[in-house]
């Protein structure tokens, strides 16, 4: 019997570079476009997993799951096709899960519209579900930013760990922890480089407060290619060590939406991660202070969408009067001051980054956009969401704030395309495996 499942994308509204540091606390909503996977498997004689993305060009990889010299599970891809985001979740999983017998798996992943540029693309739909077609391979598709990636690994990892373990329970915090941890695993692996993993994490658990795991705890895995421990490591790391991270479950306030403008595909974040790395690394005292004045604008940010939510919770009237207030751009209400003046100190500090390390963090031309954006009636707030550059804005808006209208009134928004998304506080689901068929 064919199984479903589905994992949100994200932004990172507060906690940009810091949440690199597990020290620091990052707010992380989770997005209405969802990464789905659907998986079945027989038994069989040998070992195989086909992973089919039928939107982009129908891409197809079909591993043959071989053993190495050192006795691990080893994924090889029949026609030398690369996509290390699913040959890493497959390795791992297996390595993980150690069948003794033959297991023939196939998935069919579908992503959701808002993880790609919808340009030269034909949407396909049936009555629950509705997907874009490419004529081009998933590489080849310029991406928005939402975690595409991490979303893949994440369900990849559920529907594989779904035809190995007895106990798969996706409601259980053992089975989700054991989801989050090895994708974490195999998306670090992937990537080549250990990220703060906030993605991953947003993927699993939905909306979150989000402090990370130390880094070590990747980095330290032995070698799969010559190591006969890695097996063994693995499954400690993944079900016998506590990761001490943290992932708060949190909600945006009633009333107010994010709105996502995504305004070009060019910046890189793996430069810009390095340049302020290095910044911080040759700016001691001076990097700690910029860096502890940002995490105080992010807490002040924080604190005043909790004071929100006690708020509607406490004196409902109340609350639908200090979000009206949004669209007055006049308001005294102190948690709305809170989050307005909140996110301007984070902002500041990370053009003083921009400044020093020349990491275009919040460039002149973002600054401009976010300054005239947060004017509008309706917008609370704006940031550069997750590593910045020229790559998109958020905005914290009422929920009946018209965007679509106002960017077509305003030219300093013509280059901006509003995504067509909502918050989210699910992670990982499970979903009905009838919901992907006969979709034309
Ligand atoms: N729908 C999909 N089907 C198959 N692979 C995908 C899909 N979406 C993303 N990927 C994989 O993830 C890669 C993009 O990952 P990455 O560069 O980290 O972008 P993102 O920031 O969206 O996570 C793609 O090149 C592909 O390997
Ligand atoms: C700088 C960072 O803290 C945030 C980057 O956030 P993005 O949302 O920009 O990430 P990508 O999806 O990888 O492009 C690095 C990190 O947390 O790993």
């Amino acid at each position: 019997m064919a199984k479903a499942f589905s994992a949100p994308g994200k932004a990172l509204l507060a906690g940009g570079y810091l949440v690199l540091d597990p020290k620091y606390k990052a707010y992380v909503v989770a997005l209405s476009s969802r990464m789905h996977a659907v998986v079945e498997h027989a038994p069989s004689n040998e070992s195989r997993v086909t992973v089919e993305s039928s939107q982009f060009n129908n891409d197809r990889w079909s591993y043959k799951i071989e053993k190495n010299g050192a006795g691990n599970f080893i994924p090889v891809e029949a026609n030398n096709l690369q996509n290390p985001f699913i040959e890493k979740t497959i390795l791992n999983v297996f390595n993980y899960s150690q069948p003794e017998n033959g297991i023939d798996i196939k998935i069919s992943i579908y992503s959701d519209a808002g993880y790609h540029s919808q340009a030269n693309s034909v949407v396909k739909k049936n009555q629950y579900n509705s997907f874009n077609f490419y004529k081009e391979t998933v590489a080849n598709v310029p991406k928005t930013g939402l975690g595409s990636s991490a979303g893949l690994v994440t369900v990849v990892t559920s529907a594989l760990l779904s035809c190995f373990l007895q106990n798969f329970d996706l409601k259980s915090t053992e089975t989700q922890t054991c989801i989050h941890n090895l994708a974490q695993v195999s998306h670090c692996q992937a990537q080549g480089k250990v990220g703060s993993g906030f993605d991953v994490a947003a993927a699993t658990f939905g909306s979150i407060l989000y402090q990370r795991f130390d880094p070590a705890l990747i980095n330290d895995l032995p070698d799969v290619s010559s190591s006969a421990e890695y097996k063994e490591t693995l499954n400690k790391l993944v079900s016998k060590t506590s990761w001490k991270f943290s992932a708060e479950k949190i909600n945006l306030p009633k009333g107010l939406k994010v709105v996502i403008g995504d305004v070009n595909n060019g910046s890189e974040t793996t430069k810009l991660v390095a340049e302020v790395k290095e910044w911080r690394a040759h700016n001691g005292s001076r990097a700690k202070d910029v860096y502890n004045c940002i995490d105080e604008g992010n807490m002040r940010f924080i604190q005043g969408l909790e004071q929100l939510n006690e708020l509607a919770e406490k004196d409902p009237e109340s609350y639908t009067n200090v979000i009206k207030s949004i669209d007055t751009k006049r308001t005294v209400n102190p948690a709305l001051l809170n989050i307005i003046t909140g996110v301007f100190q984070a902002r500041g500090n990370f053009r003083i980054i921009t400044q020093e390390s020349g990491a275009q963090v919040e460039p002149m031309a973002q600054k401009t956009l976010l300054d005239s954006a947060t004017e509008l009636p309706g917008v609370l707030t704006g940031m550069i969401p997750g590593a910045g550059g020229y790559d998109a804005i958020a905005l914290i808006t009422t929920a009946d704030c018209p965007i679509h209208e106002l960017a077509k009134e305003n030219d300093f928004l013509a280059n901006v395309t509003f995504l067509d998304l909502k918050q989210e506080s699910a992670g990982l689901q499970e979903e009905d495996q009838a919901h992907y068929t006969n979709l034309n």
